[in-house]
């Protein structure tokens, strides 16, 4: 009978809509941690959940099938019986849909694997299902399904992270037993039966390649299993995350309409970096850089034609392993990695003996008022939408005439083809936004019509749905020109004035070093502040000091957004929203009396969205790249996050930190294999490694003084080499008088090294 008129065709169908349905029902458990946090860890949960249904089920009926009728282990090809027929389409239904399920998620390149059994598995059913011959092998080969319910358990396990479980230990010895028993042992006796009777059974050729096919597979499998389960230390570097049929999510997938991709390093030192990739080589090591106890300021000293430049500070300064102008120590010493971390930054400061007064990086001062505390900024979205009235602007009660938006009024509206920075002026006298991403730019609002000064209306809301950008809203005009132009003591502390400022609207464009106050612009208010003037120095603009850029980059879902907001406002939130494009925070610090702040701009991890971002890495003091402790795969990524960085700032200056997130999502088992791995990485990319928790809060502000010590540091250095104020042999140390910053020895008698 033609297989399109089969009466086993309602059947299959109606197993493959049952998986469909359970699959539904399925994604609606709630997900463990490690899983929620990767949408490929997501779906592969949801998939082997179905295998596992599916597993639990064929497995069971499999084997009351042979208990029933025993004759199907000799009568392979004529031995029938109907539940051994309901149970072939009922597998065959499975594969049907899991087949589906892979091409539609577009998970097929990465699962071609599944793809290739399932297509043979369905070949061998159908001949079964629509011949009615072979039910008795089919319900044989389905008997693998006992295995495989012990191959589902351990898979998900390993996506969940949960290999130090004593479960896991068990469940390996049962799964290898079980899958002698009852995938091996049934392959072979198949194998056996059809090399005997090829040429007597209908078929039997098909079958036998088919079979012959899948032994292949499956003795690759086992022998990937015992490798990963039993000699891990076998299993090739390049290879242990990319066991993906036995473990991890497929390599590569399409979300959102971006590739999201999970390639070993070296495919994407390829693909990515290309020949453009900067060898990460040319990273001159800066020894104070990892000095656990390094000065902030130390005496720069000619003696024994040492210079002084900042990769060589240690030379002339006391610390641990490094004796006060010794002639042992004409070289960067070897420094120990693992690096001592530095517990906090009041250890930090306590190395700072030769400084007149300690260096005291306090709590977080009271921050700029800048603008209002509501408007968020973000820049870049991949398609600017402009909404113009929306539903927020209702008609007043009060009658007040709406504002004239040249947006919808103007006879020229215009339209800015690309620059290439994006610029957004927000809270001028005139609201002007423009808003540029690599897509043509919209103006809205141009300097003629504008809103009216605390006009009820709102506004322009430019960007996602999600949020971003309130222009000119009555909030954002709270604080006046003149207002914010002294830091207000009287802010609300709960809700940090500075918060989410967002990019663009107070910070640089992108790429630059410092911010650039815009004309009339909330930045441009916030730099009226007294600057530090500690570090004025001659020829050097006001705006370029006091204020190092830090970049944070990384896989999306690390928890970078999360690290720089506990940091900044004590705020942890477990809902994962996705960076768009930039956002940025600024923290002040004080250093010395000194007023300090460290602008840390929050990247987007997704692929979509990177090259929008790595226009902001330009200029960028220090470079915090995150990965999560309990993703191997993100650890891995780190170097293309790190080269990509650097293709827009120079090596030999900027400061590097690796940071681990979600240490508390570690079992301390865990926490230690992959701590090794971590600091391998930072070895060689010569980076600080630092494990935090931002939902525990475990590391993080220790880590962000550390950064702030050391950009201010090295801000500070720069300009001393920039300025030319130091001449050889002379001391400099810093002081907290505003007046005598650098004081030289031919001015001042040095207190500390000679
Ligand atoms: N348990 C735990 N979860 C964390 C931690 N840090 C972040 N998360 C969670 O991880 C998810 C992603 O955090 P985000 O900070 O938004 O990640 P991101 O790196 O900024 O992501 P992108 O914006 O897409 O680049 C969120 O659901 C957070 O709740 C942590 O330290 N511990």
């Amino acid at each position: 009978m033609p297989p399109l008129l089969h009466p086993a065709l309602p059947l299959l169908l109606g197993a493959t809509l049952t998986f469909r349905a359970l699959r539904r029902a399925l994604c609606r458990l709630p997900l463990p941690a490690h899983v929620r946090a990767d949408p490929l860890r997501t779906w592969r949960w949801h998939n082997l959940l179905v295998s596992f249904a599916h597993s639990i089920v064929s497995g069971i009926w499999a084997l009351l099938c042979v208990w029933q009728a025993p004759e199907m282990l000799v009568e392979i090809e004529t031995a029938w019986s109907l539940s051994g027929y309901l149970l072939v389409c009922f597998s065959a239904g499975y594969f049907i849909h899991d087949t589906v399920d892979i091409v539609v998620s577009r998970q097929a390149r990465a699962s071609w694997e599944y793809l290739v059994h399932h297509v043979m598995a369905m070949a061998a059913f159908f001949s079964g299902i629509f011949w009615r011959s072979f039910v008795g092998g089919g319900v044989l080969t389905l008997l693998v399904e006992v295995s495989n319910i012990f191959l589902t358990i351990r898979m998900m396990m390993k996506i969940n992270n949960a290999q130090d479980l004593l479960l896991y230990r068990v469940n390996k010895y049962v799964n290898l037993v079980m899958y002698f028993l009852f995938r091996l042992a049934p392959q072979a006796y198949l194998t056996h039966f059809f090399l005997r009777y090829v040429g007597q059974r209908t078929l039997g050729t098909f079958l036998l390649g088919v079979l012959l096919m899948l032994d292949v597979m499956i003795l690759i499998y086992f022998s990937r299993l015992l490798r990963s389960d039993f000699c891990p230390e076998r299993v090739p570097r390049c290879r242990q995350h990319k066991d993906k049929f036995l473990t991890d999510p497929p390599l590569f997938s399409i979300q959102g309409g971006s590739l999201v991709f999970r390639l070993p390093p070296l495919n994407l030192q390829g693909s990515l970096g290309g020949k453009d990739a900067k060898p990460r080589t040319s990273l001159s090591l800066v020894g104070t850089r990892f000095r656990p106890w390094h000065p902030l300021y130390v005496p720069l000293s000619s003696s024994q034609g040492r210079r002084a430049s900042r990769g060589r500070l240690y030379e002339s300064c006391p610390g641990p392993g490094v004796e006060e102008g010794s002639a042992a120590s004409p070289k960067a010493p070897s420094l120990p990695f693992p690096l001592p971390l530095v517990p906090g930054a009041a250890r930090c400061c306590a190395a700072v003996t030769d400084s007149p007064s300690p260096i005291h990086l306090g709590p977080p001062q009271p921050r700029v008022v800048v603008g209002s505390p509501r408007p968020r900024v973000i820049v870049g979205t991949i398609r600017p939408r402009v909404i113009v009235g929306s539903t927020w602007a209702r008609a007043p009660l009060d009658g007040t005439p709406r504002p004239h938006l040249a947006a919808e009024a103007s006879p020229r509206p215009r339209v800015v083809l690309g620059p290439p920075r994006a610029r957004v002026i927000v809270g001028s006298p005139r609201p002007r936004v423009i808003v540029s991403t690599p897509w043509p730019a919209v103006v809205v609002a141009s300097p003629r019509p504008r809103a009216p000064v605390g006009s009820p209306w709102p506004r322009v809301i430019v960007g996602t749905p999600r949020s971003r950008v309130i222009v000119g809203s009555p909030r954002a005009r709270v604080v006046g020109a003149d207002q914010a132009s002294a830091p207000s003591q009287s802010a609300p502390q709960g809700r940090r004035q500075d918060e989410h400022s967002g990019a663009g609207a107070e910070g640089p464009g992108p790429g630059g070093a410092a911010p650039v106050p815009e004309e009339g612009g909330r930045f441009a208010r916030a730099q009226r502040l007294p600057p530090p003037r500690h570090l004025r120095l001659p020829g050097a603009p006001d705006r370029h000091r006091g204020i190092s850029k830090v970049i944070v980059v990384g896989d999306l879902s690390v928890g970078k957004t999360c690290l720089i907001n506990r940091f900044c406002k004590d705020t942890f939130d477990k809902n994962y929203k996705a960076t768009i494009g930039v956002d940025f925070e600024m923290e002040r610090f004080e250093v010395l009396g000194i007023p300090f702040s460290l602008q840390l701009w929050d990247t987007a991890g997704q692929e979509r969205f990177k090259c929008i971002a790595s226009t902001y890495y330009r200029g960028a003091q220090a470079i915090i790249i995150v990965f999560n402790l309990n993703d191997v795969a993100s650890l891995e990524h780190t170097k293309q996050w790190l080269a990509d960085a650097l293709k827009e700032n120079d090596p030999s200056s900027v400061l590097l930190f690796l940071v681990g997130s979600k240490k508390d999502l570690s079992t301390p088992a865990q926490y230690v294999l992959m701590e090794k791995d971590a600091l391998k990485v930072a070895q060689e990319m010569k980076a600080e490694y630092w494990a935090v928790s931002s939902l525990t809060g475990e590391n993080v502000r220790e880590f962000f003084f550390r950064v702030a010590a050391l950009t201010f540091e090295a801000s500070v250095l720069a300009e001393l080499e920039k300025s030319g104020a130091r001449r050889i042999g002379d001391v400099v140390r810093i002081s907290g008088d505003d007046s005598n910053l650098y004081l030289t020895a031919s001015k001042k008698k040095p207190t500390c090294c000679p």
